[in-house]
């Protein structure tokens, strides 16, 4: 058993106020309701996938919880701050609260080293030594440490994307948000990033990913929440939710990715 795996197994009760709370929430583009009444509790060291139907509704509520997008209504706690509430800086809850795209969006002429100091420098404000020191280990970290003078352009897109892991690690935050992070990327490029997420939930790292690689979700994820037209189907332990569903609705989606 790992330590994190004993961490999350040994919580006493005082510890088991959830580190992320998302209360009822509602958001529409125009007429279509997109997130009808979302309400999903994250503790620490949880790590949860996101399942559902293309259009359900799994990357709005990624962003609204990293306050890409605004929320209709309802409340996004992380402890004890209010993430939706007005005078809550975006900025600081994106420190807190990584996340990483299925788009790689690295600054092109910056080597990796630098796109993971520029958080560094900009929003820790660091002085260059030490932003330079701390990026070097966020890569290494990533499996990176020998690419790290490689400019994106000279990186494969699965480099890219770690390089991009490490961005968002370096800020120290609470909770890594993942949507669909190797959707774009060739199976063997892949599986470099999904050894890093791996990697991080051994760490104990809590995590909110999107993803259609069943195995990360079967092996990683200490729950799966099965979202469809906006709303929570069913959610429960990865054995549950893969071979024992309560709901028709979670069957017949497994079954249907089973085929593709
Ligand atoms: N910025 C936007 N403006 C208008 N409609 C949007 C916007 N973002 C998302 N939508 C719509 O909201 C619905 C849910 O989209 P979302 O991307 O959250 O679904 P998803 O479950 O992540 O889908 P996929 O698996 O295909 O990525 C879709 O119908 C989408 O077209």
């Amino acid at each position: 058993m790992t330590d994190s795996q004993t961490d999350r197994s040994s919580r006493t009760a005082s510890e088991t106020a959830p580190l992320l709370r998302i209360e009822d929430l509602w958001k529409s583009y125009g007429d279509e309701e997109v997130l009808r009444g979302v309400s999903l509790d994250i503790e620490r060291g949880d790590v949860e996938v996101l399942v559902g139907p293309s259009g359900s509704g799994k990357s709005t509520l990624l962003r609204c919880v990293n306050r890409l997008t605004e929320v209709d209504s309802g409340h996004i706690y992380l402890g004890d701050v209010d993430i939706c509430a007005a005078d809550t800086d975006p900025n600081d809850i994106r420190q807190q609260i990584g996340m990483v795209f299925q788009d790689i969006n690295l600054f092109a002429h910056l080597t990796a080293r630098k796109n993971v100091m520029l958080g560094l420098r900009r929003v820790k404000g660091m002085d260059r030594e030490a932003a330079r020191e701390r990026a070097n280990e966020e890569l290494d970290r990533v499996g990176l440490g020998d690419q790290v003078d490689s400019y994106p352009a000279q990186l494969s897109g699965g480099q890219k994307q770690r390089v991009g892991i490490a961005r968002a690690l370096a800020m120290d935050p609470e909770v890594m948000l993942f949507d669909e992070p190797t959707s774009a990327l060739d199976p063997e490029l892949s599986s470099g990033v999904l050894e890093v997420m791996a990697q991080l939930v051994e760490e104990g790292m809590t995590m909110l990913v999107v993803t259609h690689e069943m195995r990360f979700a079967r092996g990683g994820a200490t729950g799966i929440t099965f979202l469809d037209d906006g709303q929570i189907v069913e959610r429960g332990p990865p054995e549950q939710l893969f071979e024992n569903p309560e709901e028709e609705r979670t069957a017949q989606f497994f079954q249907s990715i089973s085929h593709e």
